[in-house]
């Protein structure tokens, strides 16, 4: 199966980088910094609990692709996904399954727009950034990719992706709720987004003063409200994880929008927060501390 990633950041260049070490056939599609990044000092992935790497990937640069692949990972930030979707078009054919895996979902509405049936969901659990020198560093042990039909099936084309992205040390998963984890990572992310970014530490910082927990926990709500009232409500046992987690006054817990924010990056805001906020008011929901963060994440791009 011929595999493209686009992008090869801190997820497209981890996912890509253990896929190609296990003999997949792996391109990264890459503009042209990135490009020379990776032509100098490959692509180096450190990962105290998985194990360091270093590769020379096979590499495209943005305009120079020609003919369609079996599989297109999308691994942009939301705020590049309008430029990847042209640059990557010349990889999408009749047969091509294309699994985006940014957080939020405005970008899969997007996506399926332009590319119809190609466009399948998909999930990233893993935290991981690039350092100054273009390196993947790797935070935590997490590494998951889920990737499914958006209407549940197995479908024999999901099938051949799962055998290809199966065994590369990773945990690989073919969803038929695919639709569901999407939302139940989006409840999760934007609430640890939301109480790290306007908080500005990490979530036992936030747990460790009066009235941190009550914050975080009511946030929770807001957002879990917004999941349900869009029809996938998180199940109680998943409600009941959060909680615990999102106000534990000894988690270390960031989330790669805070790491953005904290090193004064361009952040998703729009995708995370502004788009669940847009649908909360589209249902009527009353969730003030969530337009509170998007205020805050506002004044931050504005201002930046
Ligand atoms: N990092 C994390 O821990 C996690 C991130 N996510 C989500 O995954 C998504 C991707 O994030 P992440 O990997 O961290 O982002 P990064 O910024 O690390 O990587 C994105 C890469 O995309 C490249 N890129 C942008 N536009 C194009 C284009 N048109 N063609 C080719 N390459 C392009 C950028 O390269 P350049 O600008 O140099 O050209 C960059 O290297 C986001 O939605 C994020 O929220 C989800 C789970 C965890
Ligand atoms: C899984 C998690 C929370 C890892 O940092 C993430 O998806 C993110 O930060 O974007």
């Amino acid at each position: 199966m011929r595999i493209l990633i686009v992008g090869a950041g801190a997820t497209g260049g981890y996912f890509g980088g253990r896929l190609a070490a296990a003999g997949r056939d792996v391109s990264f599609l890459v503009r042209p910094g990135r490009a020379a990044q990776l032509r100098a000092g490959g692509l180096q992935i450190l990962s105290p609990s998985h194990g360091d790497l270093t590769l020379q990937p096979q590499i495209v640069e943005t305009g120079d692709l020609a003919g369609p692949y079996d599989a297109v990972l999308l691994s942009v930030k939301a705020y590049a996904l309008e430029g990847a979707m042209t640059d990557l078009a010349p990889a999408v054919g009749p047969e091509t399954v294309l699994v985006p895996i940014l957080n939020g979902m405005r970008h899969l509405e997007t996506l399926t727009e332009r590319y119809g049936t190609a466009v399948l969901g998909g999930v990233c659990k893993v935290a991981t950034e690039l350092d100054a020198e273009g390196r993947i560093r790797q935070l935590a042990a997490l590494q998951e990719l889920s990737y499914g039909e958006q209407d549940g099936r197995l479908s024999p084309r999901v099938e051949r992706l799962d055998a290809a992205l199966q065994g590369a040390g990773f945990a690989a998963r073919a969803s038929t709720t695919i639709l569901q984890d999407m939302w139940d990572k989006w409840v999760m992310l934007a609430t640890l987004g939301g109480i790290t970014c306007l908080m500005r530490g990490p979530v036992g910082a936030v747990n460790s003063v009066p009235g941190g927990g009550a914050f975080a926990a009511s946030l929770l709500q807001e957002i879990a409200s917004v999941a349900a009232a869009s029809g996938h409500p998180p199940a109680t046992a998943l409600m009941q994880r959060l909680a615990a987690g999102f106000t534990d006054p000894a988690s270390t817990q960031t989330s790669s929008m805070y790491r953005d924010l904290a090193k004064g990056q361009p952040i998703e805001g729009a995708q995370i927060i502004g788009d669940l906020l847009a649908r909360a008011r589209g249902f009527g929901l009353e969730t003030p501390l969530l337009a509170t963060v998007d205020v805050h994440l506002g004044v931050y791009g504005a201002t930046r």
